[in-house]
């Protein structure tokens, strides 16, 4: 009788039989094509307070019902970059499990928030565009605009639209045209003389900063100190706790034969992080959207997150007379100052007088 475990026999067991795949392919996308997804979440306390510690997003009106009370909640909320996290999750299954690199996303926005805990997230995804690749003939690019619902009043509660390289089933030929046009580019830095630093986290100080700014060759533009390594509980655990089942993030032998070589740290865990670090040094009031953010290389396990920031804008015009509205680029590097992530960022910031 044949031993299936014997290693030789289940070697060639292994070489016959088909493999039954996960995720779909660039050629399984048509624009217009809507998809439900499936997996759903409860937004738990739990799921909510493990994201925020690791990213090291320790606003207290998230932990604290009193400074929750202070700032206009009911109770702690459930804090943005989770809910985006969970969000695209729970999309990864139907739209980037094959292996796809989360390239960026635009117009993230929370029209239903404040969002609290026990809430059940249900999912779905509109593909808007698709396309050829013009430097590599093994991938597409696919873009969805996604809406994380509350399941049971249909309300949205968190909107983006994400774009990904897809593995395609077949390769095609392309022009090259990508690459040699970045070649070309002319990548001569254009700094300002004058870097300053707000004087606070408030938004007075930032309006300060910027009108300093505005009277030379200066930018309001500074570091952050705090910096996050990446290990098994941020680069696996966390996609995870959101459902995110790309194989990026949890599968090292598959991992180990790709650009990175090795499992990578999830985007929303990158981005959470050097967010938190940027949050730490201002006076958060309430998130409002996230845009043009940009993934630009690969962290990996032992990679460590810092963040820098540029204060593009503030404006007076916050939802409550407490705040005021600030428009920031954030920027994540690693320990090698190489940028990991780019986006801007609007946020409402408390004003000093309160
Ligand atoms: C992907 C890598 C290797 C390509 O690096 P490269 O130097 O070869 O390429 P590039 O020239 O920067 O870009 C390649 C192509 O993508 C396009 N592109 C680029 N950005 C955008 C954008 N925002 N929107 C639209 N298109 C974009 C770009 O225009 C270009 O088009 P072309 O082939 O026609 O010339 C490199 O950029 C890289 O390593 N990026 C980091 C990727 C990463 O680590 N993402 C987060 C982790 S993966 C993840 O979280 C997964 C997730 C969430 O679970 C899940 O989707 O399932």
């Amino acid at each position: 009788m044949t031993d299936w475990t014997d290693p030789d026999t289940f070697a060639q067991a292994l070489e016959h039989v088909e493999t039954k795949e996960k995720g779909n392919c660039f050629e399984d996308f048509e624009e217009g094509d809507v998809i439900e997804h499936d997996p759903g979440l409860t937004l738990t306390q739990f799921g909510n307070e493990q994201w925020m510690g690791q990213t090291l997003n320790h606003d207290p009106a998230y932990w604290r019902s009193d400074a929750a009370e202070a700032r206009g909640f009911e109770e702690p909320p459930v804090h943005p970059d989770y809910l985006t996290a969970a969000t695209l999750g729970i999309t990864v299954e139907d739209l980037s499990e094959k292996g796809g690199y989360f390239l960026g996303r635009t117009d993230v926005r929370f029209p239903g928030t404040p969002v609290y805990t026990g809430t059940e997230l249900h999912v779905e995804s509109e593909v808007v565009n698709t396309a050829t690749s013009s430097s590599r003939p093994e991938y597409g690019i696919v873009s969805w605009r996604t809406r994380g619902k509350d399941a049971e009043t249909g309300e949205v509660l968190c909107s983006y639209e994400r774009t990904n390289m897809i593995p395609r089933r077949d390769p095609v030929a392309t022009d090259g045209s990508g690459a040699a046009a970045a070649e070309e580019e002319d990548d001569k830095p254009d700094l300002p003389e004058v870097f300053i630093t707000p004087d606070g986290g408030y938004f007075e100080d930032f309006v300060a900063a910027l009108e300093e700014a505005d009277s030379e060759n200066a930018a309001v533009a500074y570091r952050h100190e705090r910096g996050r390594t990446q290990d098994d509980v941020t680069v696996a655990q966390l996609p995870l706790s959101t459902l995110n089942t790309a194989k990026q993030h949890h599968n090292v032998d598959v991992m180990s034969d790709s650009p990175s070589g090795d499992i990578v740290t999830y985007g929303d865990v990158t981005r959470s992080t050097a967010l938190g670090h940027a949050r730490s040094d201002e006076q958060t009031w309430r998130e409002v959207g996230f845009d043009d953010e940009s993934f630009h290389t690969f962290v990996a396990v032992g990679d460590t997150v810092y963040a820098f920031t540029r204060v593009l804008s503030a404006e007076d015009d916050a939802s409550s007379e407490q705040a005021g509205t600030v428009t920031f680029e954030h920027i994540a590097f690693n320990q090698d100052d190489e940028p990991v992530y780019s986006g801007t960022r609007t946020a409402e910031i408390q004003k000093r007088s309160n």
